[in-house]
């Protein structure tokens, strides 16, 4: 199994209920909703990303032809020798397409806690200890279990509150980027007031300005 890998980097957790706390991300190249590419985005399923995930080229990046060998560059990244407090965090592109359990595996070795932000349209390998599923509607969710589910709002008039009856331990909407951000945040916190289950997440990174 080669990994493809977009970008390896250290930041803070900028969304959902991790946010603050510092984790290496590791962004798997491609997606199953999208091709990455702007002249195919308004017939993509997923039409909203944020994200350059086409490719290996960007920091910390690169082909790894094992678990280890990505485990190892996981590892590189983080500052200091200290086995304590570990973060990475999966993501992508989607990485339940490349994602394995030999991978999950190979960062709990080096002392990681492992989270993963993926559309819930594949099933993930055993060993994550926080999986956090933002549904994207026109895909079939097949996760139905989890830590977090974290909605983009508003998507296409659905009802955060559909997805209610699944077992996640919180809840969220976090408002869509774009041309019309401050209606959607706006729009965001109204959900939440008049829906207390449900709490707000906000990119911190975004207002921040760190990656
Ligand atoms: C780029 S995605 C990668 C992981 C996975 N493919 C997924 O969609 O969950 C990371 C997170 O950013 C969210 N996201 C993507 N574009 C966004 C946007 N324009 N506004 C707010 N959140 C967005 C996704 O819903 C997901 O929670
Ligand atoms: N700081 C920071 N936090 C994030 N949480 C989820 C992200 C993602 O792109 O999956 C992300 C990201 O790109 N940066
Ligand atoms: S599913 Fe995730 S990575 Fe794929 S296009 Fe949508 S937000 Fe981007
Ligand atoms: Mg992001």
């Amino acid at each position: 199994m080669t990994y493809k890998v977009k970008e390896i980097f250290y930041t803070l957790q900028g969304e959902g209920a991790h946010a603050g706390r510092p984790a290496v991300f590791c962004r798997f190249a491609s997606c199953n909703l999208w091709t990455g590419r702007e002249a195919d985005r308004a017939r993509a399923i997923c039409q909203f990303c944020d994200t350059d995930f086409v490719g290996t080229d960007g920091v910390g990046g690169g082909k790894f032809s094992t678990a280890d060998d990505l485990a190892d560059a996981i590892l590189v990244a983080w500052p200091e020798s200290d086995r304590d407090n570990r973060m990475v965090v999966f993501t992508g592109g989607e990485p339940l397409l490349q994602l394995d359990s030999k991978a999950v595996a190979a960062v709990r070795a080096r002392g990681f806690y492992v989270a993963v932000e993926t559309n819930g349209t594949r099933t993930p390998p055993g060993g994550v200890d926080w999986l956090c599923v933002s549904p994207k509607i026109g895909s079939d969710l097949v996760v139905r279990e989890g830590q977090e589910l974290k909605f983009v709002y508003p998507q296409l008039g659905v009802d955060p509150r559909r997805f209610e009856s699944l077992e996640f331990e919180n809840l969220r909407v976090q408002p869509m980027d774009g041309p019309k951000l401050e209606q959607n945040v706006a729009a965001a916190v109204k959900f939440c007031l008049d829906n207390p289950r449900w709490q707000l997440s906000l990119q911190t990174h975004k207002y921040l300005g760190i990656p």
